[in-house]
């Protein structure tokens, strides 16, 4: 894991948007399209909207997200509105979002293949939760055993733990960890000790972990 502090929330989000469109335009050069995975949350909108106005060719990015809430996508909580009203406008328009929610139990095998014409993840950003949880893999949650194993789907159901959290949808962990480039975007004290914790722990303990290895972590104050 390199981590990577920086004085102020607002530097760190500038800094990300131009390390990641810098990483976009290199992977251009050698791809005919790039992947781009994004996390939700209530971390990653700043550094969304600067990255949405970086001058690159947007309508050869693939923009995806590491997962979903299974809500509407105009509902408040939905991770693909956030997408689209923060990164997906400006310059950023331009790009392709692909949508990875299945909408009926026939729908998951071609939303599996149309995940997998993504892969690999050419820039993958996370973000973490306190409890060291990563995309929708959460430590308890009955799937994670199956999320976590070498033979998993790329895309699967989660129950979080927490009964007030929405059923979700997340890639793998077999797929986060197959990302060229990985960047965690955390802020506060409390994620900053717990990513410490994880580099200890196992990515059962700890879902964080199955891709600290290559990661970059990104933290302010
Ligand atoms: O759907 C989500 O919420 C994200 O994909 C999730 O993995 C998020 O990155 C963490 O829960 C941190 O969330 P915050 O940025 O809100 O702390």
């Amino acid at each position: 894991m390199h981590l990577e502090t920086y004085p102020d929330s607002e530097m760190m989000m500038m800094d990300l948007a131009n390390r990641i469109a810098g990483e976009l335009k290199n992977s251009l050069f050698e791809h005919p399209w790039v992947s781009l995975v994004v996390p939700g949350g209530t971390t990653p909108g700043p550094m969304f909207d600067a990255l949405s106005a970086a001058d690159l060719d947007w309508s050869r990015v693939h923009v995806l997200l590491s997962d979903e809430r299974r809500v509407p996508a105009d509902h408040p909580r939905s991770n693909e509105r956030l997408v689209r009203e923060r990164l997906l406008t400006g310059r950023a328009s331009a790009a392709k979002f692909v949508r990875l929610v299945p909408e009926t139990d026939a729908d998951w095998a071609n939303v599996r293949a149309r995940l997998d014409a993504e892969l690999p993840i050419s820039v993958l950003l996370l973000g973490m939760g306190a409890d060291m949880h990563t995309a929708s893999l959460f430590p308890g949650a009955p799937e994670l055993g199956d999320a976590l194993a070498q033979n998993a789907p790329s895309l699967m159901a989660i129950t979080p733990p927490d009964g007030d959290l929405e059923p979700r949808l997340t890639l793998s962990a077999r797929v986060l960890k197959g990302a060229m480039t990985t960047h965690v975007l955390i802020t506060g004290d409390e994620k900053r000790a717990s990513v410490e914790r994880a580099r200890k722990l196992s990515p059962k303990e700890a879902p964080i972990a199955a891709v600290l290895g290559s990661a970059t972590v990104h933290w302010a104050p």
